[in-house]
Order: structure tokens, then sequence, then C-alpha cells
């Protein structure tokens, strides 16, 4: 059977997705349950010299929890963020939005199961907080462990109850990282009295949310604060957030979905080349690296520097993904290219040399091309790679279903996982999933979470092996759809009982519940109703792909896509 008939075949509908605003309730009041007792000074009002106190942080924290709302929710964040100085933003934006790195501190769950007893008042600030857990991430080497005791022990003893709840659940990833950022960043929009999308745009520039809260709320007035997020632009060195795509089910639908070709707009048709993601900057002899979550791989992979230098030009921002390829030009599959990223082992990268493919450019010598439509971006492109074709991806631009669908065969059959199609005369919209990329591929995935992981029998004794799969609900908790064991390499398996034991929050000696952080891809034959999960859905034949490090649990796939895929499967 086609592959691409095949897609159409199975359990999606085109017109299905997409939709409004997911989770706003009109009839929710402006302000939810949890909202806090403490009056809310106003920007000019903001307590100047005084720091922001961990019991705020914590109470705001419970109060999201327990708010089902976006709109009490963003509420509550904007009372918060109103009353935090200045100087405290940055670590008030990063406890809440999700770029706290917990694992760094070094501290795992088992550490917090005995509790010194709380203090009776509130006391830590959210800066000395911030200071003990750096300390505990820089402790290395003999010894580090006792000190690490002793600096929790010291924090924790410092805390009240309510505290101690809370910097429990931000160590163990309870305090979900990532889940809050669109949020955070209208709110911060709003205590600063600037538009939503001047915020958001200089997030995505600066390609981080801590800098562009605090330039905002440091403003004393609304045209200040629009003045310094004004002042966010690409900048060469500087990572953005990548532009994210759509899905459809097939080329036509995606067609549909970027461009009205009946008028004849253009479409271009990308091959999707399944690698990994790779932003690099350039500034004469300077190259940089930047991955899909922007941490810089530089020098793990010299060959793509190498190449980029040998481009003729002396400024440049591209966007690509990276594979290995075979000695006939076709990729190895997934898990070697992933495993090349990962290495920083000499001799493995020389041997295995990462291809870098380049779809979009950003910026070429001087000119920023972000807000320019995509024929010009690829055009600029082109004139960069004209001696080196073979860098760019294979695409075609058409208005035409045909000529698209012949081109996503050939790249299919050319070992590519399917295509990206994107509208012509589209800006690059950086860090959104917008509908300007569609992404098409013939095999149906799932990004979900492992939940929990059951103890192997007979030949799998002694690993962890049948794992509990999870998509995210709408209020920051997940919703079990099923388990699976199929699909694992004995690489996979050795590999997961060590992730999974780093990330154990109890064992019953059958089935070990994790922290729900890690993300998984997961293949599977389609949706049926089940009873025995709680989502009343269940995946058939669910199979493990690869695991994945390059999203977090907040990017994992929701319950509502897999519920349209139900609805699909049952036309
Ligand atoms: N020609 C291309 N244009 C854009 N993205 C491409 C292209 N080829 C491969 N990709 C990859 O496809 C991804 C786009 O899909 P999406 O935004 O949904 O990210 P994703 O969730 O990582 O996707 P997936 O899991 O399907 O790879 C990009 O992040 C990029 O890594």
């Amino acid at each position: 059977m086609d592959p691409w008939e095949e897609v159409r075949a199975s359990d999606e509908r085109p017109g299905a997705r997409g939709g409004g605003p997911a989770g706003r309730d009109p009839r929710d009041p402006e302000r939810g349950p949890g909202r806090l007792s403490t009056p809310v000074a106003g920007v000019g009002g903001r307590v100047q010299d005084a720091r922001m106190l961990l019991a705020d942080v914590a109470a705001t924290s419970s109060a999201l929890g327990a708010t089902r709302s976006r709109l009490a929710k963003r509420a509550l964040l904007v009372d918060l963020l109103r009353r935090t100085p200045p100087a405290d933003v940055p670590i008030v934006a990063r406890y809440l939005a999700g770029e706290l790195r917990q694992r760094r501190t070094g501290l795992g769950w088992r550490s917090l199961r005995t509790m010194p007893p709380p203090a009776d008042e509130p006391s830590l600030q959210v800066a000395d907080v911030d200071a003990a857990f750096a300390r505990m991430a820089g402790l290395a080497g003999p010894g580090s462990g006792t000190a690490r005791a002793a600096e929790a022990a010291a924090l924790f003893g410092a805390a009240t109850a309510p505290e101690q709840d809370f910097l429990g659940r931000l160590v163990s990833g309870e305090v979900r990282q990532g889940a809050l950022d669109a949020l955070l960043l209208d709110a911060v929009a709003e205590a600063a009295g600037v538009p939503p999308e001047s915020v958001r745009r200089a997030a995505m520039l600066a390609g981080a949310t801590e800098p562009v809260a605090q330039a905002a709320l440091a403003a004393t007035d609304p045209s200040a604060a629009r003045e310094a997020l004004a002042a966010f632009t690409l900048e060469v060195g500087r990572p953005v957030r990548p532009m994210l795509a759509q899905s459809a089910p097939d080329v036509a639908a995606a067609l549909t979905t970027v461009a009205d070709v009946e008028d004849g707009d253009l479409a271009v048709v990308d091959a999707k080349l399944d690698g990994i993601r790779v932003q690099v900057h350039r500034a004469d002899d300077e190259v940089a690296v930047f991955t899909r979550s922007l941490d810089d791989i530089t020098a793990r992979v010299p060959e793509i520097v190498e190449q980029v230098r040998a481009l003729p030009a002396h400024r440049l921002v591209l966007d690509g993904e990276a594979l290995v390829v075979d000695g006939t030009g076709r990729p190895v599959p997934f898990q070697d290219t992933a495993a090349r990223a990962a290495s920083g082992d000499a001799e493995v990268a020389a041997t295995q040399l990462l291809q870098p493919f380049f779809f979009d450019c950003l910026h070429l010598d001087g000119e920023d091309l972000l807000d320019r439509p995509l024929t010009e971006r690829l055009a600029a492109l082109d004139r960069l790679l004209v001696d080196r074709p073979g860098l760019g991806v294979a695409r075609v631009v058409t208005a035409d279903p045909e000529t698209a669908l012949e081109h996503a065969r050939a790249v299919l059959a050319a070992g590519h996982e399917g295509v990206v199609v994107k509208a012509a005369g589209s800006s690059y919209e950086a860090g959104r999933r917008g509908a300007a990329w569609v992404k098409v591929k013939p095999r149906h995935t799932l990004d979900l979470v492992v939940l929990a992981v059951e103890r192997g029998s007979g030949r799998r004794q002694g690993l962890l092996s049948n794992i509990h799969l999870g998509a995210r609900d709408e209020h920051g908790g997940f919703v079990m759809l099923g388990k699976t064991f199929k699909g694992m390499t004995d690489e996979m398996l050795a590999w997961q009982t060590e992730r999974f034991r780093e990330l154990e929050m109890a064992d019953d000696g059958w089935v070990v519940t994790v922290r729900p952080e890690q993300v998984v891809e997961i293949a599977f034959d389609g949706v049926q109703r089940s009873t025995r999960y709680p989502g009343g859905l269940a995946l058939r034949f669910a199979r493990v792909l690869r695991y994945r490090d390059d999203k977090s649990a907040a990017e994992a796939d929701t319950i509502t896509r897999v519920r349209e895929l139900a609805a699909w499967a049952e036309g």
C-alpha cells in the first residue's frame, strides 16, 4: 500500500484540528478561588527595597495547582509579579516558568523523605533559596554528598511547612517545569501594561523568559516597558526559539491549511528529515550550534562548525536538521543520529559525521530576515549554498496537490520521514506552532510521558521494562493511556532502567512510580475506547520508537489530541 494512502486511510481526518485558544472558559470569574489575600500594590507601587518571600511564591504555586482556568491562573501570576521587587523577578519567573533545571542541584527524591521540623514563621527569601540551589549545583567530588545534605537540611529547616512542601515539589519535579511559560508571558504583559505579543516576541528572540520578564517589569511605565522589549532583537550568537509545525493527516490537507491553493497561493513542500534540529550562528570565524531546546552543542559537532565556516558569508543564522547519513547518502536510523549527537567522544565523532541540512535562513550579512516571506529567505539560503546545494533540503514550490504528493513520495523513497508544507509568504514565527508550517508523516506517533515502570521478568529480570504512558491533560496533570514493553532494544532497556531509577518516587516492589519528566515517542495502530484507563481511551499496539530528550514533559502530546484521533477513527 502506498504509505501516503495509508495516512489517509488511518485515523486522522482533515479539518478537525485547531480551534480557538485552549482552555479559556468565559464563565470563569476574573479571579480564581486561590486568590492571594495580600493586596496588589500596582506596578508603580511595587516594594522596591524588600525582597520576595518564598512564602508568596509557594502560596501562588499551590493556588495555581488548585485553579483550573487559564484566566484565573493568569490573574494569580499577575498578582505575584506586581508584588515582586524587580531584582527578584528573574528568580520568580524561573521558578514558575520552568527554566530551573532541578536535576542540577543533585538533590534526589530520596533526600526529601526525611525533612527537618518546619520553621514557625516564614523568613526565607527567594534569593536565598536560589543561592542555596546554586551552591548545591556547584558541589562536586569527594565530600559533596555530605555538603549537599547539610545545605539541604539548612534550607528545609528554615522553611515553614507549606514552604517545605513547595520546595519538595520543586525538587521532585511536581511543580512542572515549562508548563506555565506561555501563561507567565501573558501575565508579564499584563503586569507591565504592554501588549502580550510584544512580550512573546521578545522572549522568542531572547530564547528565554527570565530576561524579558525582568526588562518589562523593571520599567517605570508601560511605554518604557515597550521600549525595553523592543530592544530584544535577533542577535547573532544568541539562539531564538525555533518555529514549530502543526500536523495534518495528508499532503492535500496540509496544502489547504497553509495556502489558498484554489487562488494559486504557493506552498513550499520540504523533505522532513528525521534528525536533530540545529540552529547555527556565525560571526566571522565564530560558529555556535544550538539544539531545539537551545542547548549549545558546538563543542560536540566540529564537522558542522567546519561546514558552516566554509560558507561564503560573514554573519549568518540558519535553521536546519542534522543527521548521520550512510555511504549512499541515506539517513541512518534516528537512534544512531541521536546517539552521535549526544556523544562528546572524539572517536565516535570522527567516524559518524553529522551532516547539516538547512531549510531556513534568519539572518545573512547584516540583514534580519525573520519578517520576510519564506520565499525571500529561501532565495537568500540558495545564494548562500550555491556551491554546496547538498546542504539544502529537497523542496518543491507549488499550488498543485498532485505535484506536492509526488514530491512527498520521492522524499519517502529517499528514506526521510515525511514532508513539511509551508506557506510561501509566511514570516518566521519564532517559538510558535502556527498554521504556516504543517508536517505530514505517514506513520502515527505520539510523544507521551512515562508515569511509572514495572519490573521485568524472565529475560528482563533485574531490568525496568513495561512503561506506563501518559498524555498531558488541560490542568497540568497526566492521563494514563496504556502500557508497553514493546520496541525496546537491549540498550534502551539498560538506559531506561538507570533513568527511571533516577526519577523514582516510589517503589511498591512491582511498579516504580517516577517523576513525570521523560518523554517517549510511541508508534501505535489506533486509539480505542477502553474502560481500563481513566481517560476512557487506550492505544492499540503501542510500541516505543525512541526516548526524546529534546522535549520536556510540558511539550508532550495532550489528551485532547488523543481524543481527536479517537473521534477521527470513529468517523
Ligand atoms: N524541512 C524541514 N522544515 C522544518 N522542520 C523540519 C524539516 N525537516 C525536519 N524538520 C524537523 O521537524 C520538526 C517540526 O515538527 P514539530 O515542530 O512538530 O517538532 P517535533 O515535535 O520535534 O516533531 P517530530 O516529533 O515530528 O519530529 C522540526 O523541529 C525539525 O526538527
